[in-house]
């Protein structure tokens, strides 16, 4: 049996495919390459640079391979980008996936892994760990379009039941491999360990905090980080239930603790040794104070059991990535 990996050579999809390569997977990587990378497809995997809504080139792929897994992570992944250009988010992560999920129940493909957002569920209405259950108010287009796929995933396996998905919500993703193969490497991230560990090494003057009113401890917003190789562990745990006979399962993907940004720039200035320029700037649109995920169900249900719950650790991977691009 193969695994089909859309977005294999992304920031999470790179490190799925090393995992599913170690755990003696054969993987097939569809990836279009606008925002990932060649050099990140782990060797041993066969990728085909590609759309994921090209229907010709999915049945070349379904009839070549003996696919019966699905991890989607192809899309686009930028909040505020999808403010300002919807359509985009709506075509990218909505279409396209319902243009891939039809041709795997087509091809009669059984599991399905599709990679959903903490965004999903807006700002939180207490700021206790998030369940699955908790309402759903996505504040963007790029939580809207996630939801969309979520809901035509679940639709979906009503009407053909020999189709399962499971669909991870991820909270704040960060960091790199340890064996130091793959990491996060698009330019311009928003992100505030990405910025943060640019910053540390020079790569920009200064950073700013945005929103010090919020009501967390110190002010700032409280998230919940967790490393991409245990996020990567929780697609192949996810993979082995399904093949199990395990039924859809919509779980959150955290470690249920919460570091505000304080926190992660001290935590960042300690580990590099360095005290960079930290300004203190009014709030972002859309920032909610405080997504803490509650993970129990992702524990419980998938077995899965995080290895780096640790600021510290996070960190570390991220800035020894950092150090190996030179912008
Ligand atoms: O330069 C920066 C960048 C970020 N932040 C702050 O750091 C926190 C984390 O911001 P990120 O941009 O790193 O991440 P978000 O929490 O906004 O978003 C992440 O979590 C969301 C779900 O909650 C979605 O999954 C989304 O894709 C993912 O990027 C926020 O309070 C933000 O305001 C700063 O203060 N300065």
């Amino acid at each position: 049996m193969t695994v089909l990996v859309t977005g294999g050579a992304g920031y999470i999809g790179s490190h799925t495919v090393w995992s599913l390569i170690e755990a003696g997977e054969r993987v097939v990587v569809l990836d279009c390459l606008s925002t990932g990378f060649e050099w990140a497809v782990a060797p041993e995997a066969i990728l085909y640079k590609g759309d994921i809504a090209d229907q010709a080139l999915l049945n070349q792929i379904f009839s070549s391979h003996e696919i019966d897994t699905i991890i989607h992570f192809a899309g686009s992944v930028a909040v505020p980008e999808s403010v300002a250009n919807p359509l985009k988010y709506y075509e990218n992560n909505t279409a396209k996936s319902r243009a891939l999920i039809a041709a795997a129940i087509e091809a009669r493909i059984r599991n399905f892994v599709f990679s959903s957002t903490a965004a999903v569920y807006g700002t939180p209405v207490s700021s206790d760990p998030v369940l699955e259950t908790a309402e759903l108010h996505p504040e963007s287009p790029y939580g809207s379009s996630k939801l969309m796929t979520e809901i035509m995933l679940r639709d979906a396996a009503f009407a053909h039941p020999e189709f399962n998905y499971t669909a991870l919500r991820y909270f704040n993703v960060a960091g790199s491999d340890p064996k130091g193969r793959v990491g996060q490497s698009t330019a311009g991230a928003t992100h505030l360990l990405k910025v943060a560990c640019e910053t540390a090494l020079g790569k920009r003057a200064s950073l700013s905090v945005f929103g010090t009113d919020y009501p967390t401890p110190d002010g700032t917003c409280v998230r919940d980080y967790i490393h991409v190789s245990d996020l990567a562990n929780a697609h192949l745990k996810a993979v082995d239930r399904m093949r199990q006979g395990g039924d859809s399962l919509i779980a959150n993907c955290g470690y249920g603790t919460g570091y505000s940004v304080l926190e992660v720039l001290d935590c960042v200035k300690r580990v590099s040794g360095t005290d960079f320029t930290v300004n203190l700037a009014p709030r972002r649109p859309g920032d909610a104070a405080s997504v803490v995920a509650n993970a129990q169900k992702a524990m419980s249900e998938l077995d899965w059991i995080p290895q780096h719950n640790d600021l510290e650790f996070i960190v570390k991977t991220a800035l020894s990535w950092e150090r190996t691009l030179s912008v």
